[in-house]
């Protein structure tokens, strides 16, 4: 048996618990009628009224014993001394030293780290103030407005929980968002609809190596770059670094100077007040930041010195282990009744989760207790309408965290005064219930009785304060914090390292390498094996081929560009190109009949057409205005053999020279081609009929204009042209391709020249990605 069961406080609270699980909260309250005056301790703005616990003073005697015999009081003392608790990363766990007065010294290894967390304070309030005041200027001279943190675990909940919770007090003039899932559509939702030159991107990351984030970071950077016309020096202006890692930083192209760092001493879910909090220091500013800080410290202050007995970090722990270990509860639903408080249960999850889901001591002994329980829940009143019957009725005890607040911070009318009746009387519902001789005597029927009858006896908390602010957000959050740590000093576990996210880590690593090498053997379970089977085939599906077509695949694909005066093949994985003559009367079959004898030997799986003219749902619309007639239904797979996907021929160049973002791509060429593509979704358009000046767009910056304008008149259309398309469309970015951009000798800001030889790299694309 663990030494943990056989401390005389856990065997008098194992003895204890038989007795006081038969009595109802309903007893407990009848046999005494001071407990909501005693169960009740204030601490920093605070009240935690427990009286609504399966407890008595005898109860409280032994859990505060049980603490005592385990060694909180020195343990939390080792903490605060920068002892390293944290034993299996030999660390100290110095979360209390981000929020630490100036004038405190906490040393570690002989060093006081207090200077430095406000070294680092100090920097990121003037580039905070920089941001909030228009100062720090994008590439294009435009001022900051969206700030876009890309960070995931601690690096993200935090900033985002934090956000959310203080979004009252936030400069709304500034667009926050934030990307943590390595899913691609985080980022694209989150830029969809900003501009490149007004983005800052944050990466934060304590290591600088999670591949979420790292993977995230490299599309933001793309995204940026595409804008920025591949100007490196953009990235200076876009993107900072928050990290522990220099190294790491300088070598994803950020300088020390856009950097601000922490410590090992600080745990990814312990690090929303260290420089991972520059997000939230930009949106509030830095004085309400400083707010929150003092109230994270007062809290610490509180753990520190408060008696166990009116110490509020210590109580919530202590309750947590009696539910979870002598009354097998599973889980603790935390309610805010505070919609600015919708992610805090995401944020206790890392919080609580990771820190107390161990299954061994610090000695390395398997534990033969519970430890850490699910932590869950969803902002009132909407759990009521969801959840709360299960908590209510269900046959499990689930401890329940209510947290509410005197004020609102959007009063109006009644709504305040609904919102806290609601919780006190679901606090009081879930105590008392309504037992089955009060169900009848309100006239119900025998039959209908039992379903209307609520046991209560069901234990919450009540966690209140004046107002939200950054104050009482800081003490909130170092509240659990601390609770989480009076628990995990109880368990005997280390509650600051985290081994068990490494082991899927290692092997989404494996299994990437295998879906993205198809032909490798797979050696895992069967199950495993299975599932990256049917992937690898869905895949295969998806992009029509298996391997995708690169040079170095046996897939080959034929890429055949149509235009008014050539037409131009090349296969995936050989340069060499194949170019034809077009004209008023090529037709699809003398088309193939110059084209077959060209490609003899060529050996391909799959075919891809750009077509100058209109397409409906992937089929040809009209036949080409510069070319022949009979293009419409022809039937090329037949005619190949093979798969063939038909695509505007602008939009393969375009989808050729994508880089992401919003590009708008307009061909120079006999015509004007004209594809837009957004977060790599094609949109083909027909923009070049569309009037301008005495005829059309097509009419000035097609071949005809050049010739009838000559180059100089020609050239000054086409800038024209493209500002026209700029303003209307708002693109990231212009590429500019086909034959004629050579006669081009300037290019506006913002616009790009295209490689004519990304119309093949589009159609190869084509069968890798949907688009
Ligand atoms: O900040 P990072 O080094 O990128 O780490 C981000 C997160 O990922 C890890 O897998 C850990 O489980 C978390 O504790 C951490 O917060």
């Amino acid at each position: 048996m663990s030494a943990l069961r056989e401390k005389v406080a856990w065997r008098a609270l194992e003895k204890h618990q038989q007795e006081l699980a038969t009595h109802h909260l309903r007893d407990l309250f009848a046999a005494d009628p001071g407990r909501a005056e005693r169960y009740r301790a204030d601490a920093v703005g605070w009240q935690l009224d427990y009286a609504r616990h399966r407890i008595n003073d005898q109860t409280l005697d032994h859990l505060f014993a049980l603490a005592r015999e385990c060694g909180l009081e020195a343990r939390r003392d080792a903490m605060f001394a920068g002892e390293k608790i944290n034993t299996t990363e030999q660390r100290a766990a110095l979360h209390i030293a981000l929020r630490a007065p100036a004038r405190k010294v906490i040393k570690v290894d002989g060093t006081n780290v207090v200077p430095e967390v406000h070294a680092v304070l100090k920097r990121m309030t003037a580039f905070a103030n920089d941001i909030r005041a228009g100062r720090w200027l994008g590439f294009s001279g435009r001022p900051i407005r969206n700030i876009v943190n890309v960070g995931i675990g601690g690096s993200d909940l935090g900033p985002v929980m934090a956000f959310e919770a203080l979004r009252h007090f936030s400069d709304r003039k500034l667009q926050m968002r934030f990307v943590s899932n390595v899913d691609y559509t985080d980022f694209a939702e989150a830029v969809h609809d900003l501009r490149p030159d007004e983005t800052l991107f944050i990466i934060a990351s304590k290591t600088f190596t999670t591949l979420e984030t790292m993977t995230n970071a490299h599309s933001a950077r793309d995204w940026l770059m595409a804008a920025a016309g591949g100007d490196k020096k953009a990235v200076a202006k876009h993107f900072v670094a928050l990290s522990t890692n220099e190294k790491a930083v300088e070598e994803f192209g950020i300088s020390t100077d856009h950097m601000y760092g922490f410590w090992d001493w600080v745990g990814g879910r312990y690090s929303m007040d260290s420089a991972i909090g520059l997000s939230t220091m930009i949106a509030i500013g830095p004085k309400a930041f400083d707010e929150m800080l003092a109230g994270f410290h007062a809290m610490d202050e509180h753990f520190r010195t408060a008696p166990l007995e009116r110490n509020l970090p210590v109580i919530m722990g202590l309750l947590g282990i009696w539910y979870t270990d002598f009354f097998g509860a599973e889980t603790v639903a935390v309610l805010p009744y505070e919609q600015y408080l919708k992610r805090f249960p995401a944020y206790l999850q890392q919080l609580t989760m990771e820190s107390n889901g161990k299954h061994v001591t610090l000695e390395g002994d398997t534990v033969d207790y519970p430890t850490g329980p699910i932590y869950w829940g969803e902002p009132g009143t909407n759990g009521q309408h969801s959840f709360y019957q299960l908590i209510h009725q269900g046959t499990r005890l689930i401890p329940c965290d209510f947290v509410g607040f005197a004020r609102s911070l959007n009063p109006s009318g009644r709504h305040h005064d609904l919102l806290i009746a609601n919780v006190i009387a679901q606090a009081e519902a879930l105590a008392f219930g309504k037992t089955l001789q009060q169900v009848k005597d309100e006239g119900i029927d025998d039959a209908l009785a039992p379903h209307r009858v609520f046991e209560g006896n069901r234990p919450s908390t009540l966690l209140l304060a004046e107002r939200l602010t950054p104050s009482t957000l800081g003490s909130l959050v170092a509240l659990y914090e601390h609770s989480v740590f009076t628990q995990a000093t109880i368990w005997n576990i280390n509650p600051f390292d985290q081994w068990g996210v490494e082991l899927g880590k290692q092997l989404a690593l494996r299994v990437v390498e295998e879906i993205e090498s198809p032909r490798k053997p797979l050696h895992h379970d069967s199950a495993t094996n299975a599932a990256i089977t049917w992937y690898r085939k869905a895949r295969r599906k998806a992009t029509g081929s298996a391997p995708a077509p690169t040079a170095t695949s046996p897939h080959r694909v034929l890429a055949i560009d149509i235009g008014g005066s050539h037409v131009k093949a090349m296969l995936s994985g050989n340069p060499r190109e194949v170019v034809m003559k077009s004209g008023r009367t090529l037709t699809p079959e003398t088309m193939l009949k110059q084209l077959r004898p060209a490609i003899r030997g060529w050996k391909y799986d799959a075919v891809s057409i750009g077509y100058p003219g209109p397409l409906l749902h992937d089929h040809i619309a009209q036949d080409p205005r510069n070319l022949g007639k009979g293009w419409i239904g022809f039937d090329f797979a037949k005619a190949f053999g093979r798969p063939v996907k038909v695509i505007n021929d602008a939009a393969m160049q375009a989808l050729g020279s994508y880089e992401g973002g919003r590009m708008l791509f307009l061909g120079l060429g006999t015509g004007l081609g004209t594809a837009f593509i957004v977060d790599g979704i094609i949109e083909p358009m027909e923009l070049a009929h569309l009037p301008y000046k005495k005829s059309t767009f097509e009419d000035y910056v097609g071949e005809r204009g050049l010739k009838r304008l000559g180059k100089k008149k020609w050239h000054a259309h086409v800038i024209d042209v493209v500002e026209q398309l700029k303003a209307a469309l708002e693109p990231d970015y212009v590429v500019l391709g086909g034959g004629n951009v050579r006669h081009l000798a300037e290019l506006p800001e913002g616009v790009r020249r295209g490689d004519n030889h990304n119309a093949f790299a589009g159609g190869f694309r084509l069968w890798e990605n949907k688009a």
